[in-house]
């Protein structure tokens, strides 16, 4: 096991400060409570590009939670969370509603379990949604969707509705759509939970490729070692703090 250099059991406090300079996303003494609980109670972690981070940790130890948080869909009570962006070091708290969620819309890409994506609209649709969004014309983000589409195997599948395709088939586009916009740091939440293990290694591949291999960060929550163990690094959660961080 070696130490987390963005946890806060880091023995040097220089090289701490030297990694989350270059950190993509940085959080720091982040607590988040829901009324009485507390279900992060001081989370340190720095994610750099090109890695891939498991969040682990029994149900309830507050694993989505802190995605929810990194991802700026919460914000946390205490601590903050900074992203290094093209424009400059962003602190997610300091910006209005609207400036994070444009922020979301073009540096984060999201893979939930249930894909977060739209039943009523095609496959296409769903990928070029984001591009839409921040300004691209229909015909040329519903062109530059059928492309992604193609590379991750879905040629022929633009035109489906999303419950006319696979667990598997599905997260694929949820994969395209990520990487529609370029997002520089990939969310996942339990990706391959709904999967049968043969898919669900086939879609691990496609995400570790059309992340990290392209030197984007993926932080992904998971309950499943053999997803952890494709990671570059795992993080165990329990009770809201941060009890481990193995990295490979
Ligand atoms: N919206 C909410 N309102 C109240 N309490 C919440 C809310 N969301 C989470 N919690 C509580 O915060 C704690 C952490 O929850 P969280 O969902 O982050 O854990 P988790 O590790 O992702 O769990 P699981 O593996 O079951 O999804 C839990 O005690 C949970 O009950």
């Amino acid at each position: 096991m070696s130490i987390d250099p963005g946890s806060s059991a880091a023995p040097d406090g220089r090289h701490r400060l030297v990694a989350e300079e270059k950190a993509r996303l940085s959080v720091r003494g982040v607590l988040v409570r829901y009324g009485e609980a507390v279900a992060l109670d001081g989370v340190d972690l720095a994610v750099h590009d090109g890695e891939s981070v498991a969040i682990m940790g029994p149900s309830g130890s507050g694993k989505s939670t802190l995605l929810h948080a990194m991802a700026g869909i919460i914000s946390p009570d205490e601590g903050t969370v900074t992203l290094r962006t093209r424009d400059g070091v962003r602190e997610l708290g300091g910006l209005s509603d609207a400036a994070r969620s444009a922020l979301r819309l073009r540096a984060y890409g999201f893979v939930f379990q249930q894909g977060m994506l739209i039943p009523e609209l095609t496959a296409a649709e769903n990928v070029a949604m984001p591009l839409l969004l921040t300004g691209t014309g229909k015909s040329a983000a519903v062109r530059h969707a059928t492309r992604l589409l193609e590379e991750l195997g879905l040629a022929g599948l633009e035109g489906r509705r999303i419950g006319q395709l696979s667990g598997g088939q599905a997260q694929r586009v949820a994969i395209a759509r990520a990487r529609a916009t370029d997002a520089q740091i990939v969310f996942a939440d339990e990706p391959t939970g709904a999967l049968d293990s043969r898919t669900a290694s086939e879609v691990l591949d496609v995400l570790l490729a059309e992340t990290t291999a392209q030197g984007r960060a993926l932080v992904v929550v998971t309950h499943d070692e053999d997803v952890a163990s494709r990671c570059s690094r795992v993080v165990r959660l329990k009770d809201g703090r941060i009890i481990g961080s193995d990295t490979r």
